[in-house]
């Protein structure tokens, strides 16, 4: 009786101490192992795949099961996991390495996914490994889970917009890829005509209801825009402003790593919805031929059987220092709906950045700011702005440097925009290029019937031709005289 008893105090010590070397050693990982692989050979087991890609078009699905994964408590038990900061300081978020596994469980059924990548051409998917016996019972309803949630993930983080960037990797294949795009730009930011932005955001608006309007008239729901000025004078400020008045990502197309047009093509097919594409500097590319792009995948990128394919509700901008050197088929309505001209600084557009940077509405220096402006001399906003924002502990010698820097630099742009202004009409730059555009055209830029015709066919004929429209042209709003 007491060896039974010792034996038995033995034994229970024994598994006791077992117990501990597994746990604090980590073995206890290997048993289950172990344990998951005799099981696994009880069952049978299928295997469905995601793939990043359907074709050349994303699926979608492939996005929601990440979002969905990657919220997933499990993701710290697998074997190799990303780690990033989060939005907050001291945020970590987890994100599944490739070709880890990460498991879930759903109606009591165990299921496994593996995020795979390709090593031979890196086409990304998830693989999910179900058992038999469970699938006719859980697939369908796991899959309207992880719409669900990844649904209810992506509302929650419907603030954050993303920026996507083209890269090429190793293998030459090209890819966006993102970054939390949160530039707090809006257009009151901008030191731009009041009614000008005032259009702009209504033509954005009216865009945003158009849906219908648009499937009715069996055209893509897109609008292009060209912004074109000097350098400086706010182009990219507007991009941003733009996609967060919309609540749009950006795709910022750089031409130089496009390999060729098919590139851009494939750049097109995989971007979203409710999205801004964006080529900057498109004439310093097309003048310096330093992309492989050429001027027809451009127009084929901008027209609406490729971006049918891409899919719906999308903005495309292009910005340039001057349209004079661009084919003007590549600017016509329906490539490019509206033209925004940005021009140099002028006396209104000084008081706004005034107001904005230093704070300040009225200043005894202003009548002799508003006195060199009338002469001519002008900078860009950037500039000004730079001299407000490096004095703006002191707003009198913030306005000094402006004064000085207007006279001495402003001057020289200054002259040349008085040649320009003294050459004849107050045309702006947006209408002289626009006439420039149908004389090269028609074959003179007068206003004969066959001209207006042509004009008024291609939608070139200028909005009311007050000083306030200068900037803008818009193929919808044209009103013909
Ligand atoms: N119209 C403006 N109103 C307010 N700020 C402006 C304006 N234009 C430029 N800025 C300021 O100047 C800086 C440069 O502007 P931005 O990059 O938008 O110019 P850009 O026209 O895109 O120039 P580039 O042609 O060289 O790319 C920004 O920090 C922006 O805040
Ligand atoms: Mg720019």
């Amino acid at each position: 009786m007491g060896r039974i008893l010792c034996l038995l105090l033995g034994v229970g010590i024994f598994l006791f101490l077992f117990r501990i070397v597994l746990f604090k050693t980590g073995l206890i990982h290997t048993v289950k192992k172990w344990r998951r692989t005799i099981i696994d050979l009880f069952h049978v087991y299928q295997h469905f795949k995601v793939p990043e890609f359907n074709d050349v078009q994303e699926n979608h699905l492939y996005r929601k099961v990440y979002t969905y994964l990657n919220s997933l408590s499990s993701i710290e038990d697998s074997n190799f996991t990303n780690l990033f900061t989060g939005k907050k300081s001291n945020e970590i978020i987890l994100r599944l390495d490739q070709n880890q596994a990460v498991g879930d469980e759903f109606l009591g059924a165990k299921v496994c996914w593996i995020n795979k990548e390709d090593d031979e051409d890196g086409a990304r998917s998830f693989v999910l490994k179900i058992r038999k016996a469970d699938k006719r019972r859980i697939l369908a309803p796991y899959l309207q889970h992880i719409h669900t949630v990844s649904d209810e993930l992506e509302q929650q983080r419907n603030t954050e917009l993303k920026l996507f960037i083209n890269v090429a990797d190793e293998k030459k294949n090209i890819r966006w890829r993102s970054t939390s795009f949160n530039l707090p730009c809006t257009f009151e930011n901008i030191a731009m005509e009041t009614d000008l932005k005032n259009k702009v955001k209504s033509d954005l608006e009216s865009f945003l209801k158009g849906k219908q309007y648009y499937n009715r008239l069996g055209r893509v729901w897109k609008r292009s825009y060209l912004l074109y000025g000097p350098s400086g004078t706010g182009k990219s400020s507007f991009v941003a402003a733009m996609a967060n008045f919309l609540n749009y990502d950006v795709y910022d197309i750089d031409l130089s790593k496009v390999a060729d047009d098919s590139d851009l093509k494939m750049l097109l097919l995989q971007t979203r919805a409710k999205s801004v594409i964006v080529i900057e500097d498109l004439d310093r590319f097309i003048a310096s031929k330093s992309t492989a792009v050429s001027v027809s995948g451009i127009l084929n990128f901008t027209d609406s059987i490729l971006t049918s394919c891409a899919g719906d509700e999308r903005i495309m901008l292009f910005t340039m220092t001057g349209k004079e050197h661009i084919d003007p088929a590549m600017l016509r309505p329906g490539r490019v709906d509206v033209h925004i001209h940005f021009p140099l600084c002028d006396f209104a557009a000084f008081k706004t950045l005034a107001s904005n940077y230093l704070g300040v509405r009225e200043h005894k220096l202003f009548p002799q700011v508003e006195g060199i402006f009338q002469n001519g001399a002008s900078l860009s906003p950037a500039e000004i702005g730079e001299l407000m924002i490096a004095n703006r502990s002191s707003p009198t010698r913030a306005l000094k440097y402006v004064i000085n820097a207007l006279q001495t630099d402003g001057d020289r742009r200054g002259n040349a925009r008085r040649s320009f202004l003294e050459s004849g009409s107050r045309r702006s730059m947006s209408e002289d290029a626009s006439s420039e555009m149908s004389g090269s055209l028609c074959g003179g830029g007068g206003s004969s019937p066959a001209v207006k015709e042509f004009k008024k066919l291609y939608g070139l004929l200028r909005i009311k031709s007050s000083r306030k429209s200068e900037s803008y042209d818009a193929a919808r709003d044209i009103h013909v005289d």
